[in-house]
């Protein structure tokens, strides 16, 4: 299903970024450009080093220590206050209210996401109270309903236990619920399957991908994987050296790949991705 009819909630302008490092400074994005539209599943794809992480994470204003935007724009579309914020301009305070309730994130890892010593009802608590929020019952149930809704089956006993206690795809459901619970517009993955065994990957990507889909939002997936793209993107952005070099619907992309490098890279996973043909699982979850 093309969305190229729906607004635009992320326009990326132009970003470019870079980290202080020994011998000086290293541009990582050169003038990066891309948008997330309302109600669609954007990949981001490239080899390891191209800059996809640090596009992410320059939008969400979390870059590692040395790290720095020092040009463009990523203008989001705001249900709270005005309308549209530059999230590169609008400052630390302004970004960790639109982080959560806004935007949410999944990482990598979902072990370092989660505190491993403190329950996981304080952690979802933290949550609330990071924006001014209260956590009673009414909010306790939301978050059991959210655990749920991500296809942990005993919710009641996770909610009040540890993260040490959880295998790897119940912890990153726990994470994918925490991210949601806040009910953002936008939720941004960064590899969000990559720690786990391949058995668990796809029952995680499929919850993520129903959860985003059910409740209208729009996600940014990061992966290095084409079959990820096929099974659950609607367009995807290619990254090369710290540039887009190619954005487009998936079915087009993966069909008639436009630039040399999105060739390489189809010919190099063809063999082990069957659906890159783009009719693929993610059409049933819409
Ligand atoms: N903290 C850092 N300090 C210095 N350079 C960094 C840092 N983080 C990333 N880089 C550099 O920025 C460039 C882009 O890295 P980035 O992690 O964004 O790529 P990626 O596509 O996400 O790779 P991967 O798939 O391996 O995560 C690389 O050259 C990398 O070495």
């Amino acid at each position: 299903m093309s969305t190229s009819a729906n607004p635009v909630l992320l326009d990326v302008a132009k970003v470019t970024a870079g980290f202080e490092v020994r011998s000086g400074w290293s541009e990582a994005l050169h003038e990066v450009s891309f948008t997330v539209r309302k109600r669609e599943i954007v990949g981001l794809v490239g080899e390891s080093g191209s800059g996809k992480s640090t596009a992410v994470r320059s939008v969400l204003g979390l870059l590692a220590a040395g790290g720095r935007v020092t040009g463009g724009s990523a203008t989001l579309s705001c249900v709270d206050g005005p309308n549209q914020v530059d999230l590169m301009t609008c400052g630390p305070r302004r970004l960790r209210q639109i982080r959560g309730p806004q935007i949410g994130f999944v990482a990598q890892n979902p072990f370092s996401a989660l505190n491993p010593v403190i329950r996981i009802r304080k952690q979802f608590a933290a949550i609330f109270k990071a924006h001014g929020l209260k956590f009673g019952a009414a909010e306790r149930e939301r978050c059991v309903g959210m655990l749920a809704a991500t296809g942990i089956r005993d919710p009641e006993r996770v909610i009040d236990g540890y993260a040490f206690e959880l295998s790897g795809g119940m912890a990153q459901r726990v994470v994918i619920a925490m991210a949601m619970v806040l009910e953002p517009s936008l939720v941004i993955a960064d590899e969000p399957t990559t720690a786990l065994d391949l058995t668990v990957q796809r029952q995680v990507l499929d919850v993520f991908a129903e959860l985003t889909m059910a409740n209208d939002r729009s996600a940014l997936i990061v992966t290095h994987d084409l079959a990820v793209v096929a099974n659950y993107c609607d367009r995807v952005i290619v990254m090369l050296d710290g540039r887009v070099v190619e954005e487009g619907d998936v079915t087009q992309v993966l069909t008639a790949p436009r630039h040399t490098y999105t060739q390489h890279l189809l010919a190099s996973a063809r063999g082990r991705t069957p659906d890159t043909n783009g009719e693929a699982v993610r059409h049933g979850v819409h």
